[in-house]
C-alpha cells in the first residue's frame, strides 16, 4: 500500500508552471509591473522609474545579444556605484552572460590579471576609469602578444557620465548607445539551469592573490532573499549606495532592493558630504559598509553633517566592527546591523540577529553583543566551527578556537579555472572560511582572527581583534591594526598600528596607550610596541593591509624590550610601498615553551 502512495507521489511531474529556474531577474520584471511608476535609481539629477529600469535593461541585453554575446561570456565593468553599473547587473545576464564587477581600487597590473584570466569579452570603462582601464589594456596587450599567454583583448566600451557627459573615449561604442539602439521588447535568454553562472568576482586579495568565485543564478537568488529576511529590509526602501557594488554585486543588494520595489540611491564617491548629503535629501532608509566608513561618517566636519531624523539601518561587515565605534555610530542616529561574510558565500554568511531582551541591557553590552558575527542567514544550511585536523566541532563555551566552516546554498559554484583552490577550499561537505572563531552557547559565532592574523605568542594564541577592539576603547584611538611582530623570547608579541585623533592641544604617547592597554587586557596580549600612523593601508575593498603592516612590523626591533616613553612613536609616517602578494607572508611558529607571563 505505502508503495502505492509513493509512486502517485513521485507520479507529479515537475511542470512550468510549478518548477522555474531561480533567478534574480525576476526580481526585476516584478518591479517593473508592480512598482512601474516607483523610483528605481537616482543619479544627482538623473532618475528612472522601475519600468524605465526595465526597459532599459531590455534594451541593454538585446545589444549585446547582437555583439554576439551569450552564454559563459564574461563582460567585465570597471565603473563606481552609477546607474550603468547597476543595469548590468540585470542586463548581463539577461543577455545569457557572467558579470564580472572589477574593483576601481586595483592597479592596472591586477586588472590586467584579471581580464586575462576572466578572458574578458567585453570590458564597460566609467569615465572616470579610463586612464586605469587603458594602463591595464597595455599590460594585457604586451602580455598578450606571449605565446603562453594567448588571449584577445576586450571590446571596450564607454560609460559618460549621465549628469555631465564628458571625457576621453577609449572605445568605440558607448553605453547610452547601446541602451537607445536595443530593442525595448527584448526577452530574456530562457536561462537553461539554474545552476548556470550569474557573476565572476574576485576576491579582495587580503591574505593572497585574489581568486575569481563564480555565482549561480540559484545562490544568487536564494541569498538575495535570505539577506532580505535577515536584515528584516521591508517593502519600498530608499537605499544609499555606500557599499561598492563590485563588493560581491553589492552584497546581493542590486538585486535585493529590485525585489522590494526600493529606490537605489547611486553616489560616485564616498565622502562624509555626499552621504549625509543623500541621507537628508532622499530620506535614506538603508545603506551598507565596510566599518571603516563609520569613521568618515563620524569624522565628518560640522558643514557636512546633517541631522538624521529617522533612524537609518545600516548593515556592517567585510571586517570586524569594533564595539566602541558601534556605539559611537549607533549615538548618531543609525541603527546598525552586523553581518559576516566572504565572496565566497556570497556576501553576508552570518548575520547577528538581534534578541528584543538584549535590549534592556546597558549600552556598552549590547555593543558587545552586536559585535559578535551572529548566526547564519536562511540560505545556508549549516554552519559550525570544527577543529580542521579532525573535523570535530570545538565546544559551545565562547573559548574553544577552531576554524569557521559553512555548507549550503549560497556557497560559490567554485573558484573559476583553479582546481587547486577549490580542493584546498572544500572539505567533507564544508566550505573552510579561513577565519578562526568560537561559538557561545547561545549558538551565536564570534570571529576571533582570520587563521593568518592570530599572533602567537609563547605558545599561547592571541586574537588581533581582541587586542583592536582594548585600543579603540582608547578616546583618542581613531583606528587600531594589530600585527604579530617577532620576538626572540616569544617567538611573536602583539605590534600596534594607531591613527589618532587630529588634534593640537591633546598629544598620546605610545606609552599611555601601552599602559591603557595593560589595564584593559591581560598582560601578555598587551602590544610591545606602538606605531602612530596619519592612515592605516587599506586594501581595494576599504580592508586594513595587515600583510604591509607585518611587513613593516618585522623590521622593529626583536629584543624583548621594556616599553618606550618616548613622547610620541611617529615612526614610518610614510609606509613603504609593497606591491599585493609581493609579500613572503611568515608566520614565527617556533616552539615556544609556554611560559609565565608578564
Ligand atoms: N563581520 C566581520 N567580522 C570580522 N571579519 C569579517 C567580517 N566580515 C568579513 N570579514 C573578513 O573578511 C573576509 C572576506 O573578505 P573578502 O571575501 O572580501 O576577501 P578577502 O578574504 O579579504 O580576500 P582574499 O580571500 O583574497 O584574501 C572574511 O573571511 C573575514 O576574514
Amino acid at each position: 500500500m505505502s508503495s502505492g502512495i509513493n509512486s502517485s507521489m513521485d507520479k507529479l511531474p515537475k511542470r512550468g508552471a510549478n518548477f522555474h529556474a531561480l533567478t534574480p531577474i525576476t526580481f526585476l520584471k516584478r518591479a517593473a509591473q508592480s512598482y512601474s511608476s516607483r523610483i528605481s535609481v537616482i543619479y544627482g539629477r538623473t532618475q528612472f522609474t522601475w519600468h524605465q529600469t526595465y526597459e532599459r535593461c531590455c534594451r541593454l541585453a538585446s545589444s549585446l545579444r547582437s555583439l554576439n554575446i551569450g552564454k559563459n561570456d564574461v563582460v567585465s565593468v570597471l565603473a563606481p556605484n552609477v546607474p550603468a553599473m547597476y543595469e548590468m547587473h540585470f542586463a548581463v545576464p539577461m543577455a545569457g552572460a557572467v558579470l564580472n564587477t572589477i574593483n576601481t581600487r586595483l592597479d592596472a597590473k591586477n586588472i590586467a590579471t584579471i581580464l586575462r584570466h576572466s578572458e574578458a569579452k567585453i570590458l564597460f570603462v566609467d569615465y572616470q576609469f579610463v586612464d586605469l582601464a587603458s594602463d591595464a589594456l597595455q599590460l594585457f596587450s604586451d602580455s598578450a602578444k606571449s605565446p603562453v599567454l594567448d588571449s584577445s583583448i576586450p571590446f571596450i566600451i564607454d560609460i559618460k557620465d549621465l549628469d555631465t557627459p564628458k571625457g576621453i573615449r577609449l572605445g568605440e561604442l558607448e553605453y547610452e548607445q547601446l541602451v537607445r539602439n536595443g530593442n525595448p521588447l527584448y526577452l530574456p535568454q530562457e536561462l537553461e539551469d539554474e545552476w548556470d553562472p550569474i557573476t565572476l568576482n574576485y576576491t579582495s586579495g587580503t591574505t593572497s592573490a585574489p581568486k575569481g568565485v563564480v555565482y549561480s543564478h540559484r545562490g544568487a537568488y536564494l541569498s538575495t532573499l535570505s539577506l532580505i529576511l535577515g536584515w528584516e529590509m521591508g517593502t519600498q526602501p530608499v537605499y544609499l549606495w555606500s557599499l561598492p557594488m563590485f563588493h560581491c554585486n553589492g552584497w546581493t543588494f542590486t538585486w535585493g532592493v529590485a525585489a522590494r520595489g526600493g529606490t537605489n540611491v547611486c553616489i560616485r564617491n564616498t565622502t562624509a558630504a555626499e552621504m549625509y548629503g543623500s541621507i537628508a535629501l532622499h530620506k535614506v532608509t538603508h545603506m551598507c559598509c565596510a566599518p571603516i566608513v563609520f569613521n568618515i561618517l563620524l569624522q565628518a566636519k560640522l558643514s557636512e553633517r546633517r541631522r538624521i531624523d529617522s533612524p537609518v539601518q545600516i548593515l556592517t561587515g567585510g571586517a570586524p566592527p569594533p564595539a566602541p565605534l558601534l556605539e559611537k555610530i549607533e549615538r548618531l542616529g543609525f541603527h546598525v546591523v552586523h553581518a559576516y561574510g566572504l565572496t565566497e558565500a556570497t556576501g553576508p554568511a552570518l548575520v547577528c540577529e538581534w534578541h528584543k531582551e538584549w535590549n534592556k541591557l546597558p549600552g556598552e553590552a549590547q555593543a558587545g553583543l552586536k559585535a559578535r558575527q551572529g548566526i547564519s542567514v536562511l540560505s545556508l544550511a549549516d554552519v559550525d566551527i570544527k577543529d580542521l585536523e579532525t573535523m570535530k566541532s570545538v565546544p559551545r563555551d565562547g573559548k574553544s578556537l577552531g576554524e569557521i566552516v559553512l555548507r549550503g546554498n549560497s556557497i560559490m559554484k567554485g573558484y573559476f579555472k583553479d582546481d587547486e583552490g577549490n580542493s584546498k577550499a572544500f572539505k567533507d561537505g564544508w566550505f573552510l572560511t579561513g577565519d578562526v572563531g568560537v561559538i557561545h552557547p547561545d549558538g551565536y559565532l564570534e570571529i576571533k582572527d582570520r587563521s593568518k592574523d592570530v599572533i602567537i605568542s609563547g605558545g599561547e594564541n592571541i586574537s588581533s581583534v581582541e587586542v583592536e577592539t582594548a585600543l579603540y576603547k582608547h578616546p583618542m584611538v581613531v583606528e587600531a591594526a594589530v600585527v604579530a611582530m617577532p620576538h626572540l623570547f616569544w617567538g611573536e608579541t602583539p605590534c600596534a598600528f594607531v591613527v589618532i585623533k587630529k588634534n593640537p592641544t591633546m598629544e598620546v604617547s605610545e606609552a599611555e596607550i601601552i599602559s591603557f592597554c595593560r589595564e584593559n587586557l591581560s598582560h601578555y596580549k598587551v602590544p610591545k610596541k606602538v606605531v602612530f600612523l596619519d592612515e592605516l593601508p587599506k586594501s581595494a575593498t576599504n580592508k586594513i593591509q595587515k600583510v604591509q603592516l607585518r611587513a613593516l612590523a618585522k623590521t622593529f626591533a626583536v629584543l624583548p624590550e621594556k616599553g618606550s616613553n618616548k613622547k610620541t612613536n611617529q615612526v614610518n609616517r610614510q609606509l613603504p610601498l609593497y606591491k599585493d602578494h609581493e609579500l613572503q607572508l611568515h608566520h614565527y611558529q617556533q616552539p615556544v615553551l609556554a611560559m609565565s607571563r608578564l
